[in-house]
């Protein structure tokens, strides 16, 4: 086991923000911790690296009891924070030194490990710019290089992909893949559900401190029961056809939003049933999808709101 928290409490004067939190991370996950903004997840990261004291509960890292004083256990984790954390007054590369000189102090391999690490997030064009000469994607990826440069077993992400542009984003993401592939163990939070389902192979979806379901993506959709969904935009649908809609064989749910509606269905059979019945009774509607379900649709399911606001 690489890391195991075991019933973590942390207040904030009158803010509960971790309640009874408990996670297992296994040697070689990409473990995704998904959760809405506010329900405690850089609060756990930081518990969990010591960075904050915590009223209640234990943790252990590398079978370890963690605490502040253990180097030995830091040296070996790489910590990506959410607010980049780099030297405003160092350039690209004497950045990665400064980082990478906290845990290697042999010069020739921290010089090896640093060209590594530009290669590794590409900023090899940037190596002697100033951090405010950089975009908002390049910021983010010196901020991974300089978690990553000493070659961490263990490596925690918190919400990389903030404010990034689609290019840079997606380099994090496959970078994120090819440091697993390499033997880290990745923790990575956000609350991009997309994100997730693409990295994670264990997610544990947060809310109000607590950990509400831990499974793989495919374990947490069938955990809810959700099957796939038909999106209809701009359906002119009268209230008796509704019903006659919610009583089709395998429909199992229908959300409504404005003129747009979301029906869950049970197999494809039921898909086929409602388009035969909207085809029979001339309703109009513009378009018509069909959507496998996300982790936000299981979120909803869980907590009753939404993750982040997508209309139903
Ligand atoms: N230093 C602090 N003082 C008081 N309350 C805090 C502090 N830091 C966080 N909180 C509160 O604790 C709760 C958990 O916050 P936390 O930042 O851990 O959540 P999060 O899931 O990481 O959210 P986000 O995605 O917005 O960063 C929130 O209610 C937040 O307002």
């Amino acid at each position: 086991m690489m890391i195991e928290v075991k019933n973590l409490f942390k207040q904030y004067k009158e803010v509960l923000a971790l309640n009874n939190f408990n996670l297992s991370v296994d040697n070689g996950d990409i473990y995704g911790l998904v959760g809405p903004n506010g329900s405690g997840k850089t609060t756990a990261i930081n518990c969990i690296l010591s960075l904050l004291n915590y009223e209640k509960g234990d943790i252990f890292i590398f079978n370890e009891k963690m605490n502040s004083s253990k180097n030995n256990i830091k040296a070996k984790i790489g910590y990506i924070p959410q607010d980049v954390s780099v030297i405003y007054d160092l350039n690209v590369y004497d950045n990665i030194d400064f980082f990478c000189g906290l845990y290697i102090k042999d010069k020739k391999l921290r010089k090896q490990y640093i060209e590594e690490a530009i290669d590794f997030v590409e900023l090899n064009d940037f190596r002697r710019f100033l951090p405010k000469k950089l975009s908002g994607g390049l910021l983010r990826r010196l901020n991974i290089a300089c978690g990553i440069a000493h070659k961490p077993e263990l490596i925690i992400f918190d919400e990389p992909t903030v404010a990034v542009d689609p290019q840079s984003r997606n380099k994090i993401l496959q970078g994120i893949k090819e440091l697993n592939l390499k033997g880290a163990t990745i923790i990575y939070t956000s609350h991009y559900m997309e994100e997730v389902e693409y990295l994670a192979n264990k997610i544990s979806i947060i809310d109000k401190g607590h950990i509400l379901v831990t499974g793989t993506s495919k374990e947490l959709k069938s955990f809810v029961g959700l099957g796939n969904s038909l999106e209809i935009s701009n359906i002119k649908i009268d209230k008796n056809y509704m019903d006659e809609l919610n009583n089709i064989r395998g429909v199992s749910k229908i959300l409504k939003n404005k003129n747009d509606l979301k029906i869950i269905v049970e197999n494809a059979l039921a898909i086929s049933n409602i388009i035969n019945y909207l085809n029979k009774n001339n309703i109009i509607y513009d378009s018509l999808n069909i959507k496998t379900p996300t982790l936000n649709d299981v979120f909803l399911e869980i907590t009753g709101r939404e993750l982040r606001d997508n209309g139903y």
